[in-house]
């Protein structure tokens, strides 16, 4: 089966100046995935080139063809622009009335959408909405055709921490049910739980396109924390096993370049009493950071 989204040597400029410059990635089924970079990365514009909303050159297909090409695109890709569009006198129901005459939905489907993302008890127009009210309205567009795709512009933003769950919960479980995610954000280590894969857009580039975990691998060296009842002799020690060790002014070390095994091997070599061993993973915004740094 054809990947859920493939873009490939994806190109477009404004006024001669270059903002995706071949970008290329896959988003398989079954998956969410994570589409990052810093602002003015080229995000927006790669989602709405596969919306069929921008010219451009390259390949942008969503369920195997070009997003205009496809009999019901509204029925097989959901859509959430990161910002929601709605006329301010709309009332939530009757912002969706027009996507369910086009998606061709029955208007049974408006409420139980409604109902699925908190807003069934809703009232008064949109312009009085809050910000979490407004980001709930934009993704029940994405979701009231039950597309088995969803493309979604920043969709946490604005949603309060229960929100956040709610969402993540959500996007999981259409995962699970074999459908497909790609998702831009900026709060990375708030999605990372959520995420399988990772697309990282840079200087209109992909930077970097795989598995969250060897995002990590790749740009985020663990750290190790370790204590020992003689700090200086432990530091010495791992520091000629090559170790990059660093002190902390709790007394603790952080260590890099080794891994928690061998730290403990030199422990035990030294005949030094080791009273914490606790490996720390580095963030996903940290990873991030290194990546953007550390590339051409
Ligand atoms: N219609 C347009 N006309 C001219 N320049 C544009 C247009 N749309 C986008 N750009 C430029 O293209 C670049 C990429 O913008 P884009 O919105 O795709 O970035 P982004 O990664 O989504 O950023 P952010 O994280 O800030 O949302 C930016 O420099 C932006 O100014």
């Amino acid at each position: 089966m054809r990947p859920a989204i493939e873009v490939a040597a994806l190109r477009r400029g404004y006024g001669g100046r270059t903002v995706l410059d071949g970008v290329s990635f896959l988003v398989p089924w079954g998956s969410v995935t994570g589409f990052v970079g810093v602002n003015g990365a080229g995000k927006t514009t790669t989602l709405r080139c596969l919306l069929g909303l921008e010219r451009h050159e390259g390949i942008a297909r969503v369920a195997g063809a070009r997003y205009r090409s496809l009999g019901t695109p509204l029925r097989s890709v959901g859509f959430c622009a990161d910002a929601l569009g709605a006329a301010p006198g709309a009332s939530a129901r009757s912002h969706l009335v027009p996507l369910a005459l086009r998606a061709g939905v029955a208007r049974d489907a408006i409420d139980r959408t409604l109902q699925a993302v908190g807003l069934a008890e809703a009232r008064g127009p949109v312009r009085s909405f809050s910000l979490g009210m407004r980001r709930r309205l934009a993704i029940a567009g994405a979701l009231l055709p039950s597309p088995r795709i969803l493309v979604l512009d920043e969709p946490f933003d604005g949603l309060d921490p229960a929100g956040r769950r709610w969402l993540s919960a959500l996007l999981r479980a259409h995962a699970d049910s074999g459908g497909a995610v790609l998702l831009s954000a900026h709060a990375l280590d708030e999605i990372e739980p959520l995420l399988d894969r990772l697309v990282c857009l840079h200087g209109g580039r992909t930077r970097f396109e795989g598995d969250v975990d060897a995002f990590l691998r790749a740009h985020a060296a663990p750290v190790v924390i370790v204590r020992s009842t003689e700090g200086d002799r432990f530091a010495g020690a791992l520091r000629a096993a090559s170790a990059v060790v660093h002190g902390r002014a709790s007394g603790a070390l952080a260590v890099r370049g080794l891994d928690p095994e061998r730290i403990a091997r030199i422990a035990a070599r030294e005949g030094l009493l080791v009273t914490e061993l606790s490996p720390r993973r580095l963030s996903l915004s940290a990873a991030f950071a290194a990546a953007i740094e550390g590339g051409p």
